[in-house]
């Protein structure tokens, strides 16, 4: 006789989203940050002699930076602990590269494939196809290159490398992403006038990341002037390789943290750098203001929760990448959220703006989506299925709404693997209370 228990058990691509049933108490150690891996990358390419990249990210984002970087001669070599050691080579073309999702690889690559000697064919996942790209486009063609694209501006597109690029003055309008800027920084000391980078529109979004560019570059002997506003300058000259240390990845702290507000609990993440250019450092403030209390220990970094989480009015301009798990917060929270200054996180890995409007609006919440951002009005939320959208970062949301919601199955959990492989099993051991 069946036993009168049914178990029931989820699709293959739906992962039940575990409910918090006590609060959580945790030390989460995080894997490096994409955006320091992936410039360090990129650097240790252009560079005049070899680099060490210590604790790197090792995500399908760096896995794809490092694969097209070997694809135009660099060496590329597993090195102690997870590390990569960096060889730079003389750039080759023709070959391919896979872009995946990634908008470091899509945006910083293409500025490295003009110092090839032949064609490099740009090309990525569907939801790629459609993120903005023109703006990078267009700027190299005015510094000297040839690209060719369908006319859409937007992957696919093909550079054809010569070996050198004249680079010199060029006006952009960055509004968009911040990584067209980063992306011709990163390369402009190879330049042969190196680069004179203008932006002239609304306001360039997510600015601590052009100040990773800018530090990272100098870390590396480049001379950058970044002292007017909308206006970078990188002189030409060689760039040095040695060893870079790649810092915790604070944005990937975000659902981590946030765990502890909604459970009223406890996170530490160690290694939480004393300062930073990295945007999730955003978080200490963030998470003061929607009730958590924020403590640096010699650790690391502390956040703890009583379990009521308080809306915020914020404008999130220069650090969008933290908007999904701030929304799934904010649908939790006690009283209204505002989230301003993000109408261009339609144009990341998916619109997240109506994704995670749709996807809140579809568990029983409030949540409406304009040209500038997101307003959330608290409600009580029921399960359902949480759909994702290839988006790495809304997954994680899925997952902060499910510690207080029965029944989340959010979709394709895998696809946190962009940023964070394991999420699931570190996210399950966070709620075990198995300090690591
Ligand atoms: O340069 C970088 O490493 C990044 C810049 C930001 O992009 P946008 O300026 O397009 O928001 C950020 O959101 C992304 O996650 C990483
Ligand atoms: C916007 C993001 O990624 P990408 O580097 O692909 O733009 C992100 O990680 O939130």
């Amino acid at each position: 006789m069946l036993s009168a228990v049914s178990t029931r058990t989820a699709p293959p691509d739906l992962w039940p989203a575990p409910v918090a049933d006590r609060p959580v108490d945790a030390r989460v150690e995080l894997p490096g940050s994409k955006s320091v891996t992936n410039r360090a990358l990129v650097l240790a390419a252009l560079a005049g002699s070899p680099t060490r990249v210590l604790r790197p990210l090792r995500a399908r984002d760096t896995e794809l930076m490092a694969g097209a970087l070997r694809a135009l001669g660099t060496g590329v070599a597993d090195g102690p602990g997870g590390g990569w050691e960096v060889m730079p080579g003389i750039l080759h073309g023709p070959t391919d590269i896979d872009c995946g999702l990634a908008g470091t690889v899509m945006r910083f690559l293409p500025p490295v494939a003009t110092l090839a000697d032949g064609d490099v064919r740009f090309d990525g996942d569907p939801h790629a196809r459609v993120r903005p790209m023109a703006t990078v486009l267009d700027a190299l063609r005015a510094l000297g290159a040839q690209v060719d694209d369908d006319g859409r501006g937007a992957l696919p597109f093909t550079v054809r490398g010569t070996g050198a690029l004249r680079g010199g003055e060029v006006t952009v309008d960055a509004s968009a992403s911040s990584q067209f800027v980063s992306g011709l920084l990163l390369s402009a000391a190879r330049f042969e006038r190196g680069v004179v980078v203008r932006h002239v529109g609304r306001p360039v979004p997510s600015q601590p990341h052009i100040a990773m560019s800018v530090a990272m570059l100098r870390q590396r002997g480049a001379e950058v002037d970044d002292s007017t506003p909308d206006r970078w300058v990188v002189s030409p000259g060689p760039l040095e390789g040695g060893v870079v240390e790649v810092e915790p990845d604070l944005s990937n702290a975000a659902p981590f943290l946030a765990a502890a507000l909604v459970t009223g609990g406890r996170v530490t993440v160690p290694g939480w750098p004393a300062s930073t250019t990295q945007a999730g450092d955003a978080l200490r403030e963030l998470l003061t203001a929607m009730g958590g209390t924020v403590e640096r220990t010699p650790d690391g970094l502390s956040v703890s929760g009583t379990g009521r989480i308080s809306g915020i009015d914020v404008d999130l301009h220069d650090v969008g990448e933290l908007t999904p798990v701030l929304a799934a917060l904010a649908a939790l929270a006690d009283s209204p959220s505002r989230l301003r200054g993000i109408g261009h996180l339609r144009g990341h890995e998916t619109d997240r703006l109506a994704a995670l409007a749709h996807e809140i609006n579809a568990l029983g919440g409030d949540a409406r989506d304009d040209e500038d951002g997101l307003e959330i009005r608290p409600r009580p939320l029921h399960g359902g299925t949480f759909a994702t959208y290839a988006d790495h970062r809304i997954a994680t949301a899925g997952a902060v709404l499910g510690l207080a919601v029965p029944g989340v199955l959010v979709e394709d959990i895998a696809t946190t693997g962009k940023t964070l492989p394991g999420f699931a099993g570190l996210w399950a051991s966070a709620l075990g209370g198995t300090a690591s």
